[in-house]
């Protein structure tokens, strides 16, 4: 599903009602019947209702609301935060249409609240937000956080800017939001998806083709539209599915390179070597019974003078994954420049493998790789604070895969794959079980074996998010968010590619 800002939500609704001739006052009337069905099925008390509504259109969504919750039986009140006559459009002609109708209406700023509400609606702003609410707005905001009732918000909760991800001022703490059309960025994107709750996307007739006219470049990937994994042909043999390299590992950090090599063999590469400074090769050699191994120069890390062999070794491979466990030497450091610089096999880097490399390396990286980097990591790649990039990830992720032409997988909560063409995929899977030192190599492992499977460099990046995710959601469910290891993902993984092939 697409996810749109708060501008493209703008002009598909235009295209709607100017283009197609759908009136403005239908799509509110859809709007405030989709929301008044989902308060219908929501499984809190709903006898008293009070309605939070701005001048705007998202205010107009309030006063519509509280019309269709009259005729479901519900006891509602209304509070105004502007005098009605300063309405005008359809939030005046509901208005209007509201006086038939034994609703109280009160002013939000002026008027006590008068009674304990089951539910509060907060329908104060929507997407024409774009500046922190100050002075009475905030205060009324932080009142309504601080009663007790269900909390309901209509379109976004007030406060937040439909066009970014920032928590930019005070903002309504909803259990339920409910927009329209598509998801905005803040519903889906940490840290203003915090504040959102449960968010349901109800439809008010903006057709498909008018959301594709404001050329989205943000999707979700879910269930229903994540690519399903191909049945292998009965003839197949191992050389059908690829030569994965995993070169990591230094002493005291050896378990990364050998977690990655496992899920790589385990997701199916046809054949897994792991490249290992020879010191360590017999940790590998026993741990992965099932990966080779490639024992590189003659220490515990790897340093410049072992990147020759470690390059004639790789070179006829299918894919090479960098970084699992090699530390920061300075040695190792270079070894890793000249191997990106000596071969244009597809890379995959992650972690240790990013520290050392600036623009010059980036450059030589353009149409072959996947960086994994997480907030941390990335925030030094781009030379930001990391709350920068929190507060900024779907642009700087687009900003260097586009610029460098590499697929950048921005690992977090909501992880944010950013792909040259300037598409981005939103991922919230996953669980905080996967908030343990180990989790990053088995995504490693995951995206270098499928495209070692010969899948796009945007599937093999999708497949290893999604999968890693969703066997954390599974394991979460069976046991807890604590006590999962790195072991129990890998020897889970079945479960998920088992689900991506069904149907196929
Ligand atoms: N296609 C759809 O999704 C539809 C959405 N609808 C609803 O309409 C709103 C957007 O309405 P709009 O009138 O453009 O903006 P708002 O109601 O969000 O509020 C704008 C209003 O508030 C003023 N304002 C903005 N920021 C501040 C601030 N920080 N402090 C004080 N005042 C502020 C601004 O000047 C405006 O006057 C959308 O969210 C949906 O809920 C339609 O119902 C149908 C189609
Ligand atoms: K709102």
């Amino acid at each position: 599903m697409e996810i749109l800002d708060s501008v493209q939500m703008a002009s598909a609704d235009k295209y709607t009602i100017e283009k197609i001739g759908i009136p403005s006052t239908v799509l509110m009337e859809n709007a405030a019947s989709g929301i008044a069905e989902i308060i219908k099925n929501l499984d809190v008390k709903k006898d008293k209702i009070a309605v939070f509504a701005g001048s705007g259109n998202n205010g107009g969504d309030g006063i519509t609301l509280a019309r269709k919750c009259y005729n479901a039986g519900y006891k509602i009140d209304l509070y105004l935060t502007s005098p009605p006559e300063k309405l005008k459009g359809d939030p005046l002609l509901n208005y209007n249409i509201l006086q038939y109708y034994p609703v109280r209406i009160f002013n939000a700023f002026e008027d006590k609240l008068l009674e304990d509400y089951d539910i509060i609606v907060d329908s104060i702003f929507g997407t024409g937000l774009t500046r922190p609410v100050e002075g009475k707005y905030k205060s009324l905001i932080k009142k309504l956080n601080e009663l007790p009732g269900f909390k309901i918000a209509i379109d976004m909760p007030s406060g937040l800017a439909g066009n970014t991800n920032a928590v930019i001022g005070e903002c309504f703490r909803a259990d339920v939001t409910v927009t329209m059309c598509r998801a905005k960025i803040p519903h889906k994107i940490y840290p203003a998806k915090k504040f959102c709750g449960k968010v349901e996307v109800v439809d008010i007739s903006i057709p498909d083709f008018a959301v594709a006219s404001v050329k989205p470049y943000i999707y979700e990937i879910t269930e229903n539209n994540i690519e399903k994994l191909n049945k292998r042909e009965s003839d197949s043999h191992k050389g059908k599915f690829g030569h994965a390299v995993i070169i990591g590992g230094s002493a005291g950090k050896t378990g990364a390179a050998l977690m990655a090599s496992k899920s790589c063999a385990k997701a199916g590469a046809g054949l897994t070597t792991t490249v290992i400074p020879s010191a360590l090769n017999l940790a590998a050699e026993l741990g992965n019974p099932e990966v080779m191994s490639f024992p590189a120069g003659s220490g515990d890390y790897f340093r410049e003078n072992d990147a020759k062999d470690v390059t004639e070794f790789i070179n006829d491979k299918t894919v090479a994954a960098i970084g699992p466990g090699m530390g920061r030497n300075d040695k190792t450091i270079e070894f890793i420049k000249q191997i990106i610089a000596a071969t244009n096999l597809p890379l995959v880097i992650d972690a240790d493998g990013l520290y050392g490399l600036d623009q010059n390396d980036f450059e030589k990286l353009r149409f072959r790789s996947i960086i994994t980097p997480h907030i941390g990591e990335f925030a030094r790649i781009v030379n930001k604070t990391n709350e920068e990039v929190i507060n900024n990830k779907l642009e700087l992720v687009r900003e260097f895969s586009t610029n460098y032409g590499i697929v950048t997988v921005l690992k977090s909560a909501d992880t944010i794959i950013g792909i040259p063409d300037g598409t981005i995929f939103v991922l919230n899977t996953g669980t905080p079980a996967l908030a343990k030192g180990g989790s990053g190599d088995c995504l490693t492992g995951l995206i270098t074996s499928f495209v070692s499977q010969n899948c796009t460099f945007k599937n093999s990046a999708v497949y290893g998010v999604w999968i890693l995710g969703k066997t954390a959601e599974h394991l979460t469910n069976i046991y807890n968010e604590r006590t999962i290891l790195v072991s129990d993902l890998i020897d889970n993984l079945w479960i998920e590619i088992n689900e991506l092939y069904r149907n196929n």
